[in-house]
């Protein structure tokens, strides 16, 4: 996206009574995920923090914002909530039912769970026509008889706005904007009601991304289907989220309706991410989030208290003493910060 960021753009929530009649869709409480690594064949197996018990939900038909630097473990809660990946700890509820297991009923609701990914290409079969790839789900979940596959994807080439001469291509004779329609149709024919979007528009060039988000916003607002949407980069999050959870280091530091949380971000992360927008080049690529000063520390050895503190203009002697608990701030944000004690 080549636009500064302006929370104005950022759809608006829904009203307080609506968000307080429905259940969310994803609960997700406490989740913990360390990957165990060894470096070297003889090296002692260590622990690797990639996600620290951090809770969120999504509401029927939002899109929900995951936001923060390379390796702060957005990645690996998307993969966990389609379970492509196991939690160490914590829950995972959708729709009221704990995720886990083999269950007849937890495998008929991660149907309704589907995933977008970064490179449209690495995730189609390149030895598939495109629409054998977004048939497969209607075939792995039996929705329909496979007769009637062909004219099912046809409507969906058509939703996503590709043309039915396209259907019998392969991956490569597709340019990358295609792909990643493509890619959206068969998250689609599994017909879900929560999509994750791993930065889906990141690997596409600057002009096509915003024809992406778009038609995202456009199936959203059409089939009702909520965001998990996974982003570097903050122009793209104030486009498309009414909530967002800015991670750092495996936690969430901030969270809060998207226009709060850019008109006045409060943790002191969101403020350097924040600030280092409107000094950007906006052709090139480092759009994304730039982060702030000093090295993102390893997750194999998180720093103690607030896993911020080594890189943060406040810190005190308390930030690296103890983990900060979560405030709500005035503007109904939630923050793990010292200051706010
Ligand atoms: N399978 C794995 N085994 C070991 N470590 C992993 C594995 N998957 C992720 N990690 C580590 O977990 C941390 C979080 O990674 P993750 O990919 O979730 O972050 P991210 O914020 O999505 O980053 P990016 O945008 O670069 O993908 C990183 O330190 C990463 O190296």
């Amino acid at each position: 996206m080549n636009k500064p960021i302006n929370p104005e753009t950022a759809p608006p929530p829904a009203d307080d009574d609506d968000q307080r009649a429905e259940a969310p869709l994803l609960q997700i409480d406490d989740l913990v995920k360390q990957f165990t690594v060894r470096r070297g064949l003889f090296a002692r197996a260590r622990k690797l923090s990639a996600v620290n018990e951090i809770s969120l939900n999504v509401r029927p038909g939002e899109t929900f914002a995951l936001i923060g630097e390379s390796g702060c473990g957005k990645t690996t809660v998307g993969r966990m909530v389609t379970g492509l990946e196991k939690p160490t700890a914590g829950t995972i509820r959708y729709r009221g039912t704990e995720m886990v297991g083999r269950s007849q009923r937890v495998t008929d609701l991660r149907r309704e769970i589907q995933m977008i990914f970064q490179d449209p290409y690495a995730s189609l079969n390149p030895r598939l026509r495109v629409w054998e790839s977004v048939a497969e789900p209607i075939f792995g979940f039996r929705l329909m008889p496979k007769s009637a596959a062909r004219g099912r994807v046809e409507e969906l080439f058509s939703l996503v706005g590709l043309r039915p001469d396209q259907m019998d291509r392969f991956p490569h004779e597709l340019s990358g904007g295609q792909r990643q329609r493509v890619g959206i149709a068969r998250a689609l024919a599994a017909d879900p009601k929560l999509i994750v979007a791993d930065e889906p528009v990141s690997a596409l060039d600057v002009s096509i991304q915003a024809q992406i988000l778009n038609l995202m916003r456009k199936i959203h607002g059409q089939l009702g289907i909520a965001y998990l949407f996974i982003s570097h980069d903050l122009s793209v999050v104030a486009h498309i989220s009414t909530r967002i959870a800015v991670m750092y280091l495996g936690e969430i530091v901030e969270t809060g309706e998207t226009r709060a949380v850019l008109r006045n971000p409060q943790h002191p992360y969101t403020q350097e991410l924040l600030a280092s927008v409107p000094r950007r080049r906006v052709s090139d690529r480092s759009e994304r989030v730039r982060p702030p000063k000093g090295d993102l520390p390893s997750p194999l050895d998180p720093p103690s208290g607030c896993r911020f503190h080594p890189r943060c203009r406040h810190a005190m002697p308390e930030c690296s003493a103890s983990a900060p608990a979560q405030r709500e701030m005035p503007n109904g944000a939630r923050v793990r910060c010292h200051l706010y004690d």
